[in-house]
């Protein structure tokens, strides 16, 4: 590839872009075998490709479904982060996106944990909303979610969520757009992490 650009003094150079002549193996990308994160074991489970294809198909529903239709994009940081930037590189759409956190603390009540919504600046009232997540696990994240979210009267508001545990799930939740389903394994990998490490594994792993 051509490159161009000017020295300093203003005479032009012009230069071929060549990759370095030793590249260094990515060793996260060489697909292990396993992986240990805390002294936890994980085993691989789903490859990036199969990643992709799920995440086109989302893709291509939501293109349709929305077709002349302008689309906020609500993303769940931290976990969503690889999920939402692929794709939304898939969607054809005229959207906005912005970025929301979960937190979680223990409460004074005997409900015990209690979530709450952080970073929600953008107008949703009156938008086509549509909240981004990695997975919905027990629902309790989403339930919350949907309710506040709901609150503010946003003209339609859907999910789209990258991994879903029916077995685990509590709570009756309108999920609209389901990437893959899968069972009760704990997994890392591709922004989900364990105790804070392993979101940036290309392919997801379970624990052994
Ligand atoms: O269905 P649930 O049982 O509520 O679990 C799902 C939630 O758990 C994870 O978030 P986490 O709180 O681990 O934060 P993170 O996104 O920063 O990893 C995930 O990103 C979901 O938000
Ligand atoms: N992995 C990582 N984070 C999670 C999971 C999981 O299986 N379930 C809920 N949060």
């Amino acid at each position: 590839m051509q490159e161009a650009a000017f020295l300093p003094g203003g005479r032009l150079f012009s230069a071929t872009f060549a990759p370095p002549a030793h590249p260094r193996p990515n060793p996260k990308r060489m697909n292990p075998d396993h992986i240990s994160l805390h002294n936890k074991q994980f085993e691989p489970y789903l490859s990036a490709a199969q990643l992709t294809a799920a995440i086109r198909e989302v893709a291509a529903r939501i293109n349709q479904d929305y077709a002349g239709q302008q689309v906020l994009f609500v993303v769940v940081l931290n976990g969503s982060f690889m999920f939402a930037a692929d794709l939304l590189k898939e969607i054809s759409l005229d959207c906005e996106i912005c970025f929301i956190r979960v937190a979680s603390y223990q409460g004074t009540s005997s409900t015990g944990e209690v979530k709450e919504v952080l970073g929600l600046t953008e107008e949703i009232q009156g938008r086509h909303a549509i909240i981004l997540e990695d997975i919905v696990d027990t629902g309790h994240t989403m339930r919350m979610l949907l309710d506040t979210l709901g609150a503010r009267q946003p003209a339609s508001l859907e999910v789209a969520t990258l991994f879903l545990k029916p077995e685990c799930l509590q709570h009756e939740l309108p999920l609209r757009y389901i990437g893959l389903s899968i069972p009760n394994d704990f997994i890392v990998g591709y922004g989900l992490d364990f105790d804070g490490l392993g979101r940036n594994y290309p392919d997801v792993y379970k624990a052994v």
